[in-house]
């Protein structure tokens, strides 16, 4: 048995469980995840940063602890909600289980509280600050409420350009580093990209100066309207005419930059099931997804661009192609992991908009 812990939340409701992984007390905001599988990439995904994860699916660990699987080099997510975790997991590609991970890595879990009453509050309320504490009569509500996640982008992404050579190579693309995910680079690579990694502030110069044939815009954490300098960064970066494509936070930016309007979420998309629907094609495609802002539809000025998904649950806009760029974007996932990978062929038309251009 664990030590007591709680989850406080901001609107006062308070539950009882047990803490496991590292000692320590939290304060985040508290999203949920629906994903019934994919747990070490939500915990290894810098999207969550300043977040505490709350997994719906009751059992979480089974397979073990996989670093080959992670999607990035430090745990996403400060704060870590379960069911249950599982204590002796069965797999052969496992090193361990979530608990001796948790407290090599400084995560703070936990466990034995009813997730499923926590989802419903925040879908009925809304996403809401909450904090894991060993001591519940001691929260500073006014505090618990102010805390806002800050410095996001700069505190994940790369501090240096780096270079991955590729043998395959046939294009070279510009991966911009907003907090992003492996698998984006995998997934260039795989397709024949030598990837360039770029620190979130890289110029419009020195990218030019990088001779690429693409620039990628990566996922990342945070409210995408925290980011002024980005955003005018990315309005020289569109100016280069190279082809562009936006993932998730990426997508949130170049959308700013075109001076589109965010907005935040009642409760988000965060899972591995989500329909999206193409708005040219009318198909419906699975998608996973992991955000707490979506872009205004109405903001989009259909002079400069046009939407090309929608989340067919609640009709916001999971997509733009834009009109007098070479740009797309896509608010979901199509490099997958954890999820299905329906949308994998945005990566092929990337690749055709670089090779025709
Ligand atoms: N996965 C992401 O890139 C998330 C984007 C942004 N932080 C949001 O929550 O909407």
């Amino acid at each position: 048995m664990g030590n007591k812990a709680y989850l406080v939340l901001e609107n006062g409701k308070v539950f009882c469980g047990e803490a496991f992984g590292a000692a320590g007390e939290v304060t985040a905001e508290v999203v949920f995840t629906t994903g019934m599988t994919g747990y070490l990439e939500t915990l290894t995904d810098k999207s969550y940063f300043g977040q505490i994860v709350v997994q719906t699916f009751p059992l979480i660990g089974n397979y073990g602890v996989i670093p080959s699987d992670f999607e990035g080099n430090m745990i996403g997510p400060r704060g870590y909600i379960v069911k249950e975790w599982c204590q002796s997991p069965s797999n052969f590609r496992s090193e361990g289980d979530l608990d001796t991970f948790f407290k090599a890595r400084g995560v703070v879990g936990l466990c034995g509280i009813d997730t499923r009453a926590l989802t419903k509050i925040i879908r009925e309320s809304g996403v809401m600050n909450g904090m894991i504490t060993t001591d519940p009569a001691n929260v500073d509500f006014d505090q618990l409420r102010a805390y806002r996640v800050e410095k996001a982008v700069e505190s994940t992404s790369v501090k240096e350009i780096e270079r991955h050579t590729n043998p395959n190579k046939t294009v070279t693309v510009a991966l911009m580093d907003y907090g992003m995910k492996e698998n984006i680079r995998r997934k260039l690579e795989k397709f024949g990209a030598e990837v360039i990694i770029c620190p979130y502030n890289t110029t419009a110069e020195q990218i030019r100066a990088l001779g690429v044939d693409g620039i990628m815009l990566s996922n990342g954490p945070g409210d995408p309207a925290d980011n002024p300098e980005v955003i005018r960064n990315l309005q020289e970066i569109m100016q280069l005419n190279i082809p562009l494509f936006g993932i998730c936070l990426g997508h949130q930016l170049l959308a700013l930059a075109n001076g589109f309007k965010t907005e935040k979420l009642k409760y988000g998309h965060r899972g591995a099931n989500q329909p999206v629907k193409n708005l040219e094609t009318g198909r419906v495609y699975i998608s996973s997804q992991n955000h707490g802002y979506a872009v205004v539809s109405s903001s989009i000025d259909r002079e400069i661009a046009s939407e090309y998904f929608i989340n067919v649950n609640d009709k916001t806009c999971e997509g733009i192609r834009y009109k007098k760029i070479p740009a797309f974007s896509v608010q979901f996932h199509p490099e997958a992991c954890g999820g299905p990978c329906d949308t994998s062929f945005l990566f092929e038309t990337f690749f055709d908009m670089m090779k025709k251009s």
